[in-house]
């Protein structure tokens, strides 16, 4: 586990680019998601972190919220911080919105020399071996674990044998290739925040103050979202 620190990997001068994509299916985008990609994006010296709302999530149940109104949401999120973006690509694709398909088209635009990193909460990273072609992923990206306080499970065996010897603990020898290692992040401001305890607290009419952007909470409200 790197335990990163404010200043630890400074972002120092690099010629190559070095983005990262955040998935997610962000219904609807919160502190946890935002604050974790501000911080990956200060660890890792990256150029850009691309949150990127799944459009068709692979592996779980039709959202109730549409694809647009879920990048809206995330469009109100970022705003104008600096190095994060949200990126459309998912949306305009057909079928179930496979990270390796993302993941490709993110190494076409960059090149085969850029960094490119798949960040993933510890809970998505616990069924990675379920995903469409995870080798690939690999073959394609680093993968950056970002560890949840709400969620600590230990690696099942599956996954153990996928990783294999592919685990870095510094920033600099993940960053040495292109893709294909494997780092575990503990960031600064570790959020139990999720999306599915938002969700409960809006039906219940309990507050979701602090817990997303004040422009997402808006248009919650504006949109009727997440009432029963
Ligand atoms: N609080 C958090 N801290 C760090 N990573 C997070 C946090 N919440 C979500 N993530 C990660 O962000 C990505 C997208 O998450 P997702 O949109 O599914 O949010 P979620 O809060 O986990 O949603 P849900 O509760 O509906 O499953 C996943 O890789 C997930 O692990
Ligand atoms: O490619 C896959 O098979 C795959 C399976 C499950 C999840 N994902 C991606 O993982 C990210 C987080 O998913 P979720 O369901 O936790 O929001 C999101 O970008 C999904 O598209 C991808």
């Amino acid at each position: 586990m790197c335990v990163v620190d404010r200043g630890s990997d400074p972002k120092g001068t690099h010629s190559v680019p070095r983005v990262a994509m955040l998935g997610g299916t962000f219904d609807p985008v919160h502190l946890g998601h935002l604050r974790s990609a501000v911080e990956l994006h200060e660890a890792l010296g990256l150029d850009r972190v691309h949150l990127i709302p799944a459009h068709v999530p692979p592996h779980r149940e039709a959202p109730g919220v549409s694809s647009a109104q879920r990048l809206a949401m995330l469009k109100a999120g970022i705003g104008d911080t600096s190095g994060l973006v949200a990126d459309d690509r998912e949306l305009r694709r057909d079928g179930p919105s496979y990270s390796t398909d993302t993941l490709a088209s993110l190494r076409e635009e960059f090149g085969q020399q850029a960094r490119i990193v798949m960040a993933v909460g510890h809970d998505a990273f616990l069924n990675l071996t379920s995903w469409h072609e995870p080798a690939r992923l690999f073959a394609l990206a680093h993968v950056v674990v970002i560890d949840r306080p709400d969620h600590l499970s230990p690696l099942p065996t599956a996954l153990t044998e996928l990783i294999g010897d592919r685990e870095v603990d510094t920033v600099r020898a993940l960053l040495a290739t292109p893709a294909g290692g494997l780092l575990r992040l503990s960031l600064p401001s570790r959020m139990a925040i999720s999306a599915t305890d938002i969700r409960q607290r809006l039906i219940d009419g309990r507050s979701v103050r602090y817990l997303l952007p004040e422009a997402v909470e808006q248009y919650i409200q504006i949109h009727h979202l997440y009432r029963q």
